[in-house]
């Protein structure tokens, strides 16, 4: 079958978007791997699909899968690049859409110059997708990792983060590190792992070493995580720019029980196939 794709970026984070509303295609975990292997001459970081609504409530499913081809629960910069996609593709003219994801229902609404800002839903603290082996203090705990005790924020966008804070980003060895985060027996689905560094209490820098694919450009999931972890721990106020060595995210978050406000920008490289 030749399968139609647009290959998309959101900050560097970069994707391969492929839209099973208007091809009707079965996909499997080895077809997710040979994309983002660029078998097909087309890598990727994560495999977007762009599916019909599974109930009336929502506009569209979108669904997930990381370069080693595992399925994940949330996307941050693959869901501004979503909601640009399925306008320019036509395939809705609505501005504000709901999404279904694995890991719930996202808001997503278009604003010009193809920002688009993303209701990320509630964040967790420590929740039940990342059980922890490691005692859980106030808002962060210690985790060992190879000769070193690191002090992280556990926070779930849906998908699972851990956050730590360090002075200087560009000094850290994510090669090392982080797999090693990624992997750590606390966290049993392993995890993102970001790596924070506060410029003023309305500004950090910030890798993120994602879980299934390596340290990418730009993790929007990961810079919520980070942005809800800091505020926490008191270090931000509620309105904050994450740099990323990709690119720039704005980020809010109003407290317990509301949802993290991601906004940021959304980048169409090229139109391919692949025959699969
Ligand atoms: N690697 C992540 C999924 C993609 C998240 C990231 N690309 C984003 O923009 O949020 C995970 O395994 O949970």
């Amino acid at each position: 079958m030749i399968l139609k794709f647009t290959k998309m970026h959101g900050a560097g984070n970069d994707f391969v978007v492929i839209d099973l509303v208007s091809q009707r295609c079965k996909l499997r975990p080895r077809d997710f791997r040979n994309i983002a292997d660029r078998r097909f001459g087309v890598g990727c970081d994560q495999i977007l699909l762009v599916e019909p609504p599974g109930s009336p409530e929502v506009d569209f499913r979108y669904r997930i899968f990381n370069a080693d081809g595992g399925e994940v629960e949330q996307c941050g910069n693959g869901a501004r690049c979503f909601a640009r996609f399925v306008r320019e593709k036509k395939l809705t003219a609505k501005r504000v859409l709901k999404v279904e994801t694995a890991g719930g229902v996202i808001t997503l609404r278009a604003h010009e110059q193809h920002q688009v800002e993303v209701d990320m839903g509630v964040p967790e603290f420590a929740p039940a997708n990342i059980p922890f082996a490691a005692e859980q203090q106030a808002d962060s705990y210690r985790l060992a990792v190879a000769d070193q005790t690191f002090e992280i924020g556990a926070v779930s966008m849906g998908n699972p983060h851990a956050v730590t804070r360090v002075d200087d980003v560009d000094a850290m060895d994510l090669e090392d590190l982080g797999p090693q985060i990624e992997n750590h027996p606390d966290f049993p689905q392993r995890v993102n792992a970001g790596f924070m560094q506060i410029v003023s209490e309305n500004e950090i820098k910030l890798r993120v070493f994602e879980r299934g694919v390596g340290e990418t450009l730009a993790c929007g999931t990961g810079a919520c995580a980070a942005v809800v972890y800091g505020l926490q721990r008191g270090w931000l106020q509620d309105s904050v720019t994450v740099q990323l060595p990709g690119g720039k995210l704005s980020i809010s978050w109003p407290g317990d029980g509301q949802g993290v406000i991601m906004t940021g920008p959304t980048a169409v490289v090229f139109e391919g196939t692949i025959k699969i």
